[in-house]
């Protein structure tokens, strides 16, 4: 009975104490996923070193946003495989080591501690090869994932163009490069497998040396022969158990070199990141210095020559003032480089000569609008207020229904409801390119900054709503520095920047033929609202109110 009271209890308290290891496991886990992932997110997600990384190192640096959503979760995990099994057995060693002394004298584990210490030093070198394959499989892996995301994301175009099957070959070849590296990883796995099969059965025999050990030393010379079966029985059943205790921690080197694969992956791209931010702090438009912001609010590029990534020129000595109130269209054949001149504005690129001097608050003043805006998950008033979310509380109803007015997003209303509802479901897919576009210029509207630099952000739009853009952006004093490839917008614009795609560039102002061309009947003007009377006129009409404060706009009709 006593012994039956005795087992019961040990057993609840094993069973009581794993599962409190494996609780402590789990948390570990969490927390290590949340630390490191806070860490990436913090030094990843950061002005241009973002956009620097994904565009300029995606050879060197595959699929960074898999290393920190899948790779940091395995590491978590193996990690909680390794200390469950690594708090318990050294426990459990000291215990048997100690039972194994008591009965075997100093042979018993001197003999399993040697044998250990060599099947350590052997799965050691076993581990090396797992750890460069377990590396090759989370890169094929991430690119087998990146595949079936840009799938999802090109639907509607593969399926017009009846891509289907180029898809499925694709995908097919993505899948095969995972499998053969995933097979790679068995095949690497097998000796160190064979090596820990090999210690735990190794264990049984190690056993009957240890026992004929203290026998044939005299150890047990005294006791009966049913004694000594006993003991016999004893002293196996503590080595076997001491080795089985060891080749668990041996186990263990196969999680290790699981955690070595990814987070060898991570640190690859930690040194990355690394490499990039002090690159950057090299770059004054990255970060401008008080010498690069003006005290004006002009943008000025001051005599810049400028590269793609790879080292090809695409503008050399570039100098042009962009002022307040001087609507700007730059124009050129593809790939001459009028996206790129944005982008070295937005700091996005670094200038190999010359400066780029922009307005003192060039946050606040200079807003960019792509072909292709970003649309944020949330609510419609999130939505317009992107990426200030913090300001949303702000924002009245009357005023996004102003906003929605100005950019013809009415029915937007009906769509979304509610404009705190939280809308799960991607805007991209439930707005039309072009409605996307006008709610890029909701925002604009809302923001009212100095400037606003759109790359072909109206292209999606019919030629009324277009016109209506630019006319509410000439209300609202927003200077429009434009992208595009439309003859028909530069009516809307005083000056021209014209790139051959050579290097060379020219600015003229937009003549009074031009204007007439498309319908407007002015002289131009250079610095204010002059140089569009199209717009003048359209205002009159309207009658249109604009309040200054709080970013509303008000019509009084
Ligand atoms: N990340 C990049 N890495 C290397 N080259 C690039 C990169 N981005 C753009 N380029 C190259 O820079 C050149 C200028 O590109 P840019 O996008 O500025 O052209 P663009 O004039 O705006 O063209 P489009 O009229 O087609 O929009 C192109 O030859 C393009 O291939």
């Amino acid at each position: 009975m006593q012994v039956l009271v005795s087992s019961l209890i040990i057993v609840f308290v094993a069973g009581f104490g794993k599962s409190v290891v494996f609780l402590f496991g789990g948390l570990l886990s969490l927390e290590t996923r949340r630390s490191l992932t806070l860490y990436f997110h913090r030094i990843y997600i950061q002005p241009k070193l973002f956009y620097r990384i994904i565009t300029m190192h995606d050879e060197e640096i595959d699929n960074p946003d898999q290393r920190i959503t899948q790779d940091i979760d395995k590491v978590a995990e193996a990690m909680r495989k390794m200390i469950e099994e690594l708090l318990i057995s050294p426990l459990l060693v000291a215990f048997y080591t100690w039972q194994c002394y008591k009965m075997a004298g100093y042979v018993g584990p001197l003999i399993i501690y040697s044998f250990f210490i060599v099947s350590s030093v052997v799965s050691r070198f076993l581990i090396n090869p797992i750890v460069d394959a377990i590396f090759y499989k989370e890169s094929a892996e991430g690119y087998f994932r990146f595949l079936h995301v840009r799938f999802r994301q090109f639907t509607e175009s593969i399926t017009f163009s009846r891509g289907e099957t180029e898809a499925k070959t694709a995908a097919d070849n993505s899948l095969e490069s995972l499998l053969s590296s995933q097979l790679n990883v068995i095949y690497k796995e097998l000796p160190l497998n064979f090596m820990q099969k090999t210690v735990s059965y190794f264990g049984s025999i190690m056993s009957y040396v240890i026992v004929a050990v203290p026998i044939f030393l005299g150890k047990y010379d005294g006791l009966p022969p049913s004694e000594i079966s006993a003991v016999i029985s004893k002293i196996s059943f503590v080595s076997m158990y001491l080795t089985f205790q060891f080749s668990q921690i041996i186990k263990c080197g196969a999680e290790f070199s699981d955690l070595a694969g990814y987070t060898s992956r991570l640190g690859q791209l930690m040194e990355a990141l690394d490499m990039l931010s002090t690159e950057m702090e090299n770059i004054a438009i990255d970060y401008p210095h008080e010498e690069s912001l003006s005290m004006d609010s002009s943008i000025r590029f001051e005599n810049v020559t400028f590269s793609t990534p790879g080292g090809e020129l695409i503008v050399s000595g570039f100098s042009h003032r962009f002022e307040p109130g001087v609507d700007t269209v730059i124009v050129g054949p593809n790939g001459s480089g009028k996206t790129s001149i944005l982008r070295v504005m937005g700091g996005l690129w670094p200038v190999s000569k010359g400066q780029v001097i922009l307005p003192h608050q060039f946050r606040k003043d200079i807003i960019f609008l792509p072909q292709a805006p970003y649309m944020t998950y949330g609510t419609l008033r999130e939505q317009l207020v992107y990426p200030h979310k913090d300001m949303a509380c702000s924002v009245t109803d009357a005023d996004i229904l102003r906003l929605l007015k100005l950019v013809r997003l009415e029915h937007l209303v009906d769509t979304v409801g509610d404009f705190d509802q939280v809308y799960t479901l991607d805007w991209t897919k439930m707005l039309s390119p072009g409605e996307q576009q006008k709610l890029a210029f909701a925002r604009l509207f809302y923001a009212r900054p100095m400037f606003a630099v759109l790359d072909e952000a109206t292209c999606s739009m019919d030629s009324t709503s277009e016109k209506e853009m630019f006319r509410q952006c000439r209300l609202l004093n927003i200077t429009c520095i434009t992208v595009c490839h439309q003859a028909s917008l530069e009516r809307f614009h005083q000056q021209r920047i014209a790139l051959d795609g050579q290097g060379g560039w020219s600015c003229s102002e937009i003549s009074l033929a031009q204007h007439r061309r498309f319908g407007s009947s002015s002289s131009i003007g250079v610095g204010g609202l002059a140089g569009a009377p199209e717009f003048e006129a359209d205002l009159e009409a309207d009658n249109v109110e604009i309040d200054t404060l709080g970013g509303t706009v008000q019509d009084s009709e």
